[in-house]
């Protein structure tokens, strides 16, 4: 007899949440079944490199134990995304019609990063320097929006393509995760406070450009591991300074842009990922993919077309 229940568990960074979870012969999992796909379930890597690994099992349905928490922050962020897409966006699930969602935590020893690997999200647990485990929610936003850009677009991941595929999952993150601009704010650098890996309000801040002139190879480049797929992470701050112009405003490189909130900025950038960005889409395409989702909802000349005209003008680009 299997039935869904309503569990708690101990995170690492989101303190106690409340979480569905199922029974099955006085076991409890992290597996939920009151959302759209047949189930949204977190499993455990035990540190092998095998997917999707086991399931995170409790005796009492209080996920409290130390080996539990990595997998209780990341099904919170999983359910957390789910619904974003769901609910600002009508979305349901990363392909849009209830495609069941597996996360695996404790991926390899002691890894420094997380990925979406075409079936399920991936999380490592951090070397505890550089990071510790990489489960925040700003994350496991980043990582769902990643599949939801491959059932969309399909942004080819490497050159502009791929900074926008990467900046695109970031600016849905910080949407999620929407009590700052900042990406991996809690599990970076755990000796360090106050930084963070990524920044939307001040990319420079975190090493990325916020200036199309300052991109990383601009001129040929052939993309690889070891560049990078020439600057994914890097050229990513470019648009992501365009989107956090879009929402809260700003005069940037002498270019004034006037606050359209987050939820407008929002709305324009999911339309422009679902109806117009394709697999080779540039930074200029992106500009214009955004000025036509903004002229859509909002029409030609309303404030909003203006200010992604100028949020884009601002970084260098169109
Ligand atoms: C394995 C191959 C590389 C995949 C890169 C994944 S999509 C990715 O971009 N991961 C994020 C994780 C993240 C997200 C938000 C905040 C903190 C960390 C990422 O930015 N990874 C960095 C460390 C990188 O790969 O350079
Ligand atoms: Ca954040
Ligand atoms: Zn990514």
């Amino acid at each position: 007899m299997v039935a869904p229940e309503t569990g708690s568990g101990s995170s690492l960074y989101s303190g106690t949440v409340t979480i569905p979870t199922y029974s099955s012969g006085g076991t409890y999992y992290l597996y939920d079944t009151t959302r759209g796909p047949s189930y949204i379930r977190t499993m455990t890597g035990n540190n092998g490199t095998s997917l999707p690994g086991s399931y995170i099992t409790d005796s009492d349905n209080n996920f409290t134990s130390s080996a539990a928490r990595a997998g209780v922050d990341a099904h919170y962020g999983q359910i957390l995304t789910y619904d974003y897409f769901l609910n600002t966006h009508g979305r349901n699930s990363y392909n849009g019609s209830g495609a069941n969602m597996t996360s695996t935590v404790h991926h390899r020893s002691g890894y420094n990063n997380a990925f979406w690997n075409g079936q399920q999200m991936v999380y490592g647990d951090g070397d505890g320097s550089t990071f510790g485990p990489l489960v925040e929610l700003d994350i496991a936003a980043h990582e769902l929006t990643h599949a939801v850009t491959e059932y969309t677009a399909g942004l080819v991941y490497q050159k502009e393509s791929g900074a926008l595929n990467e900046s695109v999952s970031d600016i849905f993150a910080v949407m999620v995760d929407r009590d700052d601009w900042t990406l991996g704010e809690n599990s970076y650098t755990p000796g360090t406070g106050g930084d963070a890996l990524r920044s939307l309000s001040n990319p420079p801040a975190e090493g990325q450009p916020d200036h199309y002139d300052d991109r990383l190879y601009p001129g040929s480049c052939s993309p690889s591991q070891s560049n990078d797929y020439c600057g994914v992470h890097t050229n990513s701050g470019i648009p992501n300074k365009a989107a956090y112009l879009m929402a809260a405003g700003g005069t940037h490189n002498g270019v004034s842009v006037s606050s359209i909130g987050r939820n407008a900025t929002e709305r324009i950038w999911y339309r422009a990922l679902a109806n117009y960005f394709t697999s080779s889409t540039t930074f200029s395409a992106a500009r214009a993919g955004t000025i036509q989702a903004a002229t859509d909802l909002y029409g030609s000349g309303s404030s909003q077309v203006t200010a992604v005209t100028n949020a884009w003008a601002a970084v260098g680009v169109g």
